[in-house]
């Protein structure tokens, strides 16, 4: 906003959010339906801005987003969303999920909507879920920290746990995987794949579980392409950087071309790899005009 400018604004940091591993579960409302899974959540994320009037920009550029435009429709409000990030589009960040959630909580202050938190939470949850284009993505990054899915669904019906670690995160992308694609396809196997996955975790909650499941995930699910192979295996060959996790390796970003690890193995690997943190608060308002 400009000075002088007397349009409202609100702006919302929602954080990017890895997902390790996932079971998709449908359901007969959108509240219910959703995943079951365990992910990352990233200080690097998504600040979304919105002020009166229309359209969508990520990073200076106009885009169509489904879940975005739904989000406004329910609210009822006529929405400009401005959105920044680091993060790329598709590859596995939920940027879709942090832009509809961020839409919902900008837009509440702004319009006035008067809904809590849950509700808006439930609002994006519905949004990604009937776009197809998430299913989990919302409600971790709601929470922050390394959200683990207990049960599916929005605030209502799903159960959220975490694992108490505050990790150095590495990644590095190598373009989209459609997640529309992979989630209106057969998805049976992938859920077989990602229900093992969590019970798994949920045996013994540690960080290098996560990403031991992870890791077995993606293989069995079937979703590894030729440049996450090469990473992952240069990553094992240097065996981690710091000597004494070399069983954690790294694992592959749901759903993207991306691979992430904890520390600094890609950069050992030879990987230009990109650096942050865990997300410690979760989604949050962070200014309103
Ligand atoms: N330039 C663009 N590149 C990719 N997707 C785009 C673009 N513009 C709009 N979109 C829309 O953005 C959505 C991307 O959703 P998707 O869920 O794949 O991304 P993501 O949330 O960043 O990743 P993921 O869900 O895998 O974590 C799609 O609905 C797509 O139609
Ligand atoms: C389906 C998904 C992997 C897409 O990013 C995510 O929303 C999840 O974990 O449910």
């Amino acid at each position: 906003m400009t000075a002088g400018d007397s349009q409202p604004s609100a702006t919302a940091f929602v954080p990017g959010h890895i997902t390790g591993f996932f079971s998709a579960h449908t359901a007969t409302t959108c509240a219910q339906a959703g995943s079951r899974g365990a992910g990352i959540t990233l200080t690097d994320g998504v600040e979304v801005t919105v002020s009166p009037g229309s359209g969508l920009r990520l990073n200076g550029e106009t885009i169509e987003m489904l879940p975005v435009a739904d989000v406004c429709t329910r609210l009822g409000v006529d929405a400009a969303v401005d959105a920044t990030t680091s993060l790329p589009l598709g590859a596995g960040f939920g940027v879709s999920g942090a832009l509809t959630l961020g839409t919902a909580l900008a837009a509440n202050t702004v319009f006035d909507c008067g809904k809590t938190e849950n509700e808006l939470i439930t609002l994006a949850h519905c949004a990604e879920v009937d776009a197809g284009t998430g299913l989990g993505d919302v409600v971790a990054q709601a929470r922050g920290g390394l959200p683990i899915r207990i049960d599916p669904g929005s605030p209502s019906h799903g159960r959220l746990d975490g694992l108490p670690a505050r990790p150095q995160i590495e990644y590095v992308t190598f373009g989209e995987v459609s997640t529309e694609t992979v989630l209106s396809g057969d998805t049976d196997e992938l859920t077989r794949a990602g229900e093992s996955a969590l019970s798994h975790l949920l045996e013994w909650p540690t960080l290098d579980r996560f990403m031991t499941a992870s890791r077995e995930f993606a293989a069995e699910a079937g979703l590894v392409t030729d440049e996450v192979a090469a990473a992952l295996d240069a990553v094992d060959e240097v065996g981690g950087d710091t000597g004494n996790d070399i069983d954690t390796g790294a694992a592959m970003a749901m759903l993207g071309n991306t691979v992430f690890a904890t520390g600094e193995k890609l950069s050992a690997a030879g990987y230009d790899a990109h650096q942050c943190r865990v997300d410690a608060g979760g989604a949050r308002l962070i200014d309103e005009r």
